[in-house]
């Protein structure tokens, strides 16, 4: 049996037991013989970086290896752990390769190091850092390809670069390095054209563009053919090789892992065997890592077989391991968190922010119908509802039966002479003051008839003139108080309806008040009296705000116009959120270090072009298309609009937060919206609710801002008018609970 002995890593902080003798030649840092090396010249771009990358290597040498796992538990579902007290250590400049079957933990152990999920017990320190903090020195390619569709491979890569503090020149350089180095399509190709392959090509570019001090790759060879993933190892060596860079990889292709420096053997989320892997196949005696990780993982089932316990496993695999290297053991191990970036840089939140609000406005301009429609389809809502609620009701059959003039001919070719006091055939003197556009008058020869038609429903009801009308109506008013009582009965005019739908109903009540006032007060100009007797002695006069004939369109137009201006962009933010979860973009953004407010904030910039460009169509609906007139300040309405927009996005990002899938988000969307129009009094005053609902509706984000549109468009009031500004103040209060509830969201998510 050959001796240990030990020998270091690249920058000498970590050794490991090595045999000498017959395995002269393998160590921590062995390099497979058909690696050249040497003999690789090096582009521009890689002399550029390796210059960069002295100064990034000293920036982050704090002495820590670069990562550290202690005494890890992770589950998703109570007491089905994905990870058992696992620990792991990866030094800096090592190749290290995470083995394991199939659902043993390794995505999850890398989500944990890259910082989109959370321990549920144990620490990771990356660099000595918390996991996330050190995001623009790590390289990150996810299981799933987690790209754009709609970019370019030169902007994907760009849009990465970029957020991970690189200025465009020097990721254009990259771009063509990594082009060529990986043998990707031109790099006009959108990625959504690509073959799946060169998908993750593109994906694994983008993990390297920003020359990563970490590089965590999930499976970088999968799809990949022969020749090609021999180039991606030559260029995983020759980066830890002459660059320091660090490299945890995951593969199902085992036996590619002997090109690493060391191999982490994964079991039912528990770390087996950390080791050389040149140590691995010298001390099973074989030339296949698979065979030393069959072994392994047979051994370790035997033991699990004997001992549910996991504490014993775990001393029966040390037992099993005492010819080869047991996980480590040091839990007191507690490296220095490096304060230097815990703090929060300004400076790259800018340029993160700017490199997202690029990648959207990009993401947006390149879906151009769509980006057509979700301008276009608020408004064009707004049109046809203010088009369907514009008119009041009109041309609404109604019975006649005028038992005064049998035939109705009669009253159609009276002679009218104006001025003349004529007291006959007053009912036909009445009719003609009944607004036509409203009445269609159907004329019924007998009231059975009319009853009748009612009942067919071919009206909405009957008028009828007594026998002898006019003389009974004269006489009634000549006569004054002795009237009697036959006079006061043939003199009513009596009408009969339908009175099934309210607004029809008021509309034939109000034409039939209105003629017959004009038409009393006709007789009574025409006859020499004074026409005011007509009038009732509760006069409404000249109103103060609104017309005599304001249109329900008057009531319902702001409000409607809010409602729609803040639910389309719900819709659009929320799926727009979820797709960048679903695609893993949001979480590959988090990796790189950006913060999900910025992620927020970004989105809410692109998408405020949208909003300004939805608020002043509306605006021009509104007011040109359908009339209605704006008696306030215009600015103060277009800034409501606008806000009205980022109310919606913000609702969008809460629900995109909680919702996994489009068509739960859409759902959960109009669950949340439809309840919200009918109690905010969008469509039917708060004062016709019950109290209880009233004070709820205070608290929805259209209620007190439905109210201050219509008093800034009808009223013309003031943003200081207490019936204006907390319309504002509402909608502030909602824009900033829904952010830093999306936020909270997010992170509560990540555990
Ligand atoms: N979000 C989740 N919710 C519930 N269970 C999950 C979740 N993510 C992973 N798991 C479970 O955790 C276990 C480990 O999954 P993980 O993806 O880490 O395995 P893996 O070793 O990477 O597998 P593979 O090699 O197939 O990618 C699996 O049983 C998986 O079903």
């Amino acid at each position: 049996m050959a001796e240990l002995r030990r020998i270091s890593f690249p920058n000498g902080s970590h050794s490991v037991e090595a045999r000498n003798g017959e395995e002269e030649g393998y160590n921590y840092h062995h390099q497979p013989k058909s690696y050249q090396v040497n003999s690789y010249k090096k582009s521009s771009y890689e002399l550029e970086v390796m210059k960069k990358n002295g100064e990034k290597k000293h920036a982050n040498d704090n002495g820590a290896p670069a990562v550290v796992i202690r005494n890890a538990s992770k589950h998703f579902t109570k007491g089905v752990p994905v990870l058992d007290n696992f620990n792991m250590t990866v030094q800096r400049g090592a190749i290290y390769s995470l083995l394991g079957s199939s659902g043993c933990g390794k995505t999850t152990t890398l989500a944990c190091i890259v910082g989109v999920r959370k321990l549920n017990e144990g620490n990771i320190w990356v660099f000595g850092a918390k996991p996330g903090v050190k995001g623009k020195h790590v390289g990150f390619m996810p299981q799933e390809t987690s790209l754009y569709g709609d970019f370019s491979i030169a902007e994907t890569l760009s849009y990465f670069g970029t957020l991970c503090g690189m200025d465009r020149d020097s990721a254009a350089k990259g771009t063509a390095f990594l082009t060529e180095l990986l043998r990707l399509p031109p790099s006009s190709r959108r990625v959504g054209t690509l073959s799946g392959g060169q998908r993750r090509r593109v994906s694994f570019a983008v993990a390297l563009i920003h020359d990563p001090e970490l590089l965590i790759l999930d499976e970088p060879t999968v799809g990949v053919d022969p020749l090609l993933r021999e180039s991606i190892w030559n260029h995983l060596v020759r980066l830890s090789k002459e660059r320091g860079t660090t490299v945890l990889i995951t593969t199902h292709y085992i036996d590619e892992a002997k090109d690493s420096n060391a191999v982490g053997v994964m079991r039912d989320g528990r770390l087996l065997v950390e080791q050389d892997p040149a140590l691995l196949l010298h001390r099973f005696n074989t030339t296949s890592l698979e065979t030393v990780v069959l072994h392994l993982c047979r051994k370790e089932a035997a033991i699990v077989g004997e001992n549910s316990n996991s504490k014993t496993t775990s001393t029966g695999l040390k037992r099993l391991l005492s010819d080869a290297e047991s996980p480590p053991d040091d839990s007191k191990f507690t490296p220095p968190v490096d304060d230097e970036d815990t703090n929060v840089h300004i400076t790259d939140s800018v340029a993160r922010i700017k490199s997202l609000v690029y990648k959207n406005i990009v993401v947006l301009f390149r879906n151009l119908l769509l980006f057509i429609f979700t301008l276009i389809i608020p408004s064009f809502i707004i049109w046809v509802m203010c088009i369907a609620f514009k008119d009041d009701p009109k041309n609404l059959d109604f019975g006649i039966v005028n038992l005064e003039v049998t035939n109705a001919s009669l009253c159609l070719n009276r002679d009218n002479v104006p001025g003349e006091c004529d007291v006959e055939n007053l009912s036909c003197k009445y009719l003609e003051n009944i607004p036509a556009d409203v009445i269609d008058m159907i004329h019924y020869k007998s009231e059975d008839e009319a009853i009748a038609a009612v009942h067919a429903g071919s009206v909405w009801g009957y008028i009828l003139f007594p026998e002898g009308y006019s003389s009974y109506f004269y006489e009634r008013a000549a006569t004054g108080a002795n009237v009697d009582e036959e006079v006061l009965n043939k003199s009513e005019i009596v009408v009969k309806m339908d009175q099934t739908s309210k607004n029809i109903v008021n509309r034939i009540k109000k034409s039939f008040h209105d003629g017959f006032e004009d038409y009393a007060k006709n007789i009574l100009r025409d006859c020499g009296f004074d026409e005011r007797q007509a009038e009732f002695t509760l006069n409404y006069h000249e109103p103060v705000f609104g017309t005599d004939d304001t249109k329900f369109i008057d009531f319902v137009a702001p409000s409607i116009t809010v409602i729609w201006l803040y639910f389309f962009p719900i819709i659009a933010a929320s799926i727009r959120y979820i797709n960048e979860k679903k695609q893993g973009t949001f979480e590959r953004s988090l990796v790189a270090g950006t913060k999900t407010w910025e992620v927020l904030f970004a989105y809410g910039m692109a998408e405020g072009f949208v909003l300004v460009l939805q608020s002043l169509l509306a605006y021009f609906v509104l007011t040109v298309l359908i009339g209605i007139e704006v008696l306030g300040s215009i600015p103060l309405v277009l800034f409501m609009f606008l806000l009205c927009g980022f109310g919606g996005v913000s609702m969008g990002f809460f629900i995109g937060s909680l919702c996994n899938e489009e068509i739960e988000a859409a759902l959960l969307a109009m669950a949340l919206f439809f309840p919200n129009v009918f109690v905010s009094g969008v469509l039917w005053p708060l004062e016709g609710m019950p109290i209880v609902l009233q004070y709820i509706a205070y608290f929805l984000p259209c209620t007190l801002t439905g109210e201050a549109m219509r008093s800034i468009f009808a009223r013309g009031w003031t943003l200081s008018h207490p019936n204006v500004w907390p319309g504002f103040a509402a909608l502030f209060g909602w824009i900033s609970f829904y952010f830093v509830l999306t936020v909270l969201i997010q992170k509560f998510k990540t555990k």
